[in-house]
Formats: structure tokens, C-alpha cells, sequence
């Protein structure tokens, strides 16, 4: 099978299907040279193929897990577990937080795939490398993405532990010329240039609004617009204070080049935040004023519950549609 190996060269996969170039044992990124990051159409098809032939299921929603997330996929119900690194030509996750499994399997009645662990930029991976597995979902059959994220809360309105509904997203890296559509465009994916007005799905999150409701946190949820900025080095204030008059209402490292990809190859798109920690945006010498990954990932862990309950809700809101 053609793939990739760590020193960015086509590479022939082994009997097992391993290609990866990590076999030492260390969770470092698997470093590809950026010509080779589009991955062919076939290779996409063959690591669907490895998924969908070795669950026997086809999911029609995924589901991205953000940083300390991922309890989102252990409520899925007979999961069958894929570690990353055992799928072909996948990459590996090297960051806390991101355990690094696709589990696939029910949820609410409706077939689901999620990634516990998603891949960043600042772990060295070129940005269509990081978000590639959406094109996997898409040839394992999903018509709905489902991203979420831990973010800082730079409307001075959010507090820690609300949720935002991205409605929007400012896409910093792509300002700076990096896009995960960038190479040769293959249209059996989708189109040269792709609009991206109305990316996040109005009736999902209409729907995401009145499940809060009924959950009593409509306080605590929002709808604003997310920038994904490439870290790993959080803001600084001067940056949190341009982002903020930019429109900015949440700032994270992730998601935006994932729906990118998702509506080119015209995935609905619902996608949320989990406000992590607020971010500064004056100056101040105090030190628990500064994020940290460790607070992101607390914040997280309490807040799973609430982010479980809400994803659960929207699956069975589109799994009873589709059958009614
Ligand atoms: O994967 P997400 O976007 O949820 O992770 C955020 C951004 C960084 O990876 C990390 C910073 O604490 O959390
Ligand atoms: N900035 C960027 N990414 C983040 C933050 C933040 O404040 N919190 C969680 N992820």
C-alpha cells in the first residue's frame, strides 16, 4: 500500500499495514514534508477501507474530541477501538489530553465515529496532514462533523466553563497563507474554491441552543466566533486585544482547518468551544492571569458531563430526524 514514511518519501506499507515511522516507542510527530501532505484521494479511500471492513459499521457522524474531551467518545456504546497508531498511514496524537483512538460505534441510535485526539499545527504537522481525517470520515461515510475544542474566552462576557457555539470563524493561520486545501485540489473531494459563508449549520445550532435549554445551562451558552492561531505559545495581550476588535469571541489552536476541509467535501458542520479559561486582555503581573494547559485541562474534566449531554443530544436529534 502507498503511504508515507517519516522522512516524507513514499513509502510501501509492511504486512501489518504499519507505515508510520514510529516504531521506537515515542509519541513525536510524525514529521511529512509539506508536497506530500495532500494525501491521494486512494490512500484516503484505503484508510476508510481499513475502518469501515475491520468495525463492519459506516457512520454518518463524527465527532472531533478537543483537549481533555474525550470522555465525549467513552458514552459511545460498543465501541470498536482503532489506536491511531495501528492505522495505516495515520497520524500519531503527542499532546495531553488527545489519547490518540478512534472509537466507532452507537450513540443515541445513530452510528458514530470519534477521534479522541486531533492533530495540531504546532505539533509539526503541515495543516491538511492535521485535518485529513476528516476526509477518512467522509469516505466512511459521515455527513455530519462534529468539532469541538477547549478555547480561552476573549468576550469579557464568558466565563470558564460556558460553552460557545461557533457561528463563525476568523482563520489566522490562513491569513498567514497556510491553508489545509493548499496542493493539487482533487474535485472527487470537492471544488477549487470553496465558499465558506454559512460553514457552521444554523439548524444544528438553533437545535444546540434549545438543548441547552432544557439542560438549564442557557445561560452558559453562547454563539460566537471562534480564530484558531497556530501556537503552541498561548497570546499575548497586545495579540488577544487585536483579536478582540477583529470580532474574536473564542481563541484555540484548532477546528477551523478541520471545517474547512469538512465543507469542501460538504459535510454539515456543528462545532463548539468549551471556554477553558479568560483571557487577559489587559496588562496585569498576575501570574494566575496567565492560561495554562493544565487549567485547560480541569476545566475540562468538570465540564465533560454538561459537553457529553449536549453532543448525545444533537446525535439523537439527527439520528430520530432521519428516521421520522
Ligand atoms: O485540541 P484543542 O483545540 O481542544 O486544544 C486546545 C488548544 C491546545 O491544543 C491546547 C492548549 O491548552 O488546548
Ligand atoms: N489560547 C489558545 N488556545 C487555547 C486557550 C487559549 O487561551 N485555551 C485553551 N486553548
Amino acid at each position: 500500500m502507498t503511504g508515507y514514511n517519516s522522512n516524507g518519501e513514499v513509502a510501501t506499507s509492511n504486512g501489518n499495514g504499519h507505515s508510520n515511522g514510529h516504531s521506537n516507542g515515542h509519541k513525536t510527530a510524525d514529521y511529512t514534508a509539506q508536497e506530500n501532505a495532500t494525501y491521494p484521494y486512494e490512500v484516503i479511500q484505503e484508510i476508510a477501507d481499513f475502518i469501515t471492513k475491520g468495525s463492519g459499521m459506516r457512520p454518518k457522524i463524527g465527532i472531533i474530541c478537543g483537549s481533555g474531551l474525550g470522555s465525549l467518545a467513552e458514552i459511545i456504546q460498543d465501541p470498536k477501538i482503532f489506536e491511531y497508531e495501528k492505522i495505516p498511514n495515520f497520524p500519531v496524537s503527542t499532546v495531553e489530553g488527545h489519547a490518540g483512538k478512534l472509537v466507532i460505534g452507537t450513540l443515541e441510535g445513530a452510528t458514530v465515529m470519534a477521534m479522541q485526539g486531533r492533530f495540531h499545527f504546532y505539533e509539526g504537522y503541515p495543516l491538511a496532514k492535521c485535518s485529513m481525517p476528516v476526509r477518512v470520515m467522509k469516505l466512511c461515510g459521515v455527513e455530519y462533523l462534529f468539532a469541538t475544542n477547549a478555547a480561552g474566552g476573549i468576550n469579557p462576557r464568558y466565563a470558564v466553563g460556558d460553552i460557545m457555539l461557533m457561528h463563525d470563524h476568523v482563520n489566522m493561520l490562513g491569513f498567514a497563507g497556510n491553508s489545509p486545501l493548499q496542493g493539487p485540489n482533487d474535485p472527487r473531494f470537492g471544488p477549487r474554491f470553496p465558499a465558506l459563508v454559512n460553514s457552521y449549520n444554523k439548524e444544528l445550532i438553533n437545535k444546540a441552543i434549545e438543548i441547552g435549554k432544557t439542560m438549564g445551562i442557557e445561560s452558559n451558552v453562547h454563539v460566537g466566533v471562534y480564530s484558531c492561531l497556530g501556537g503552541p505559545n498561548y497570546e499575548t495581550i497586545a495579540e488577544l486585544k487585536a483579536l478582540r476588535m477583529m470580532g474574536v469571541d473564542a481563541v484555540g489552536m484548532s477546528t477551523v482547518h478541520e471545517v474547512i476541509t469538512a465543507r469542501h467535501c460538504d459535510m454539515k458542520v456543528f462545532a463548539f468551544s468549551l471556554i477553558t479559561n479568560k483571557c487577559a486582555t489587559e496588562y496585569s503581573d498576575k501570574k494566575d492571569e496567565e492560561a495554562n494547559h493544565e487549567e485547560v485541562m480541569a476545566v475540562a474534566k468538570n465540564r465533560q458531563k454538561a459537553c457529553c449531554e449536549l453532543v448525545a443530544r444533537l446525535v439523537r436529534e439527527i439520528h430520530s430526524n432521519a428516521a421520522s
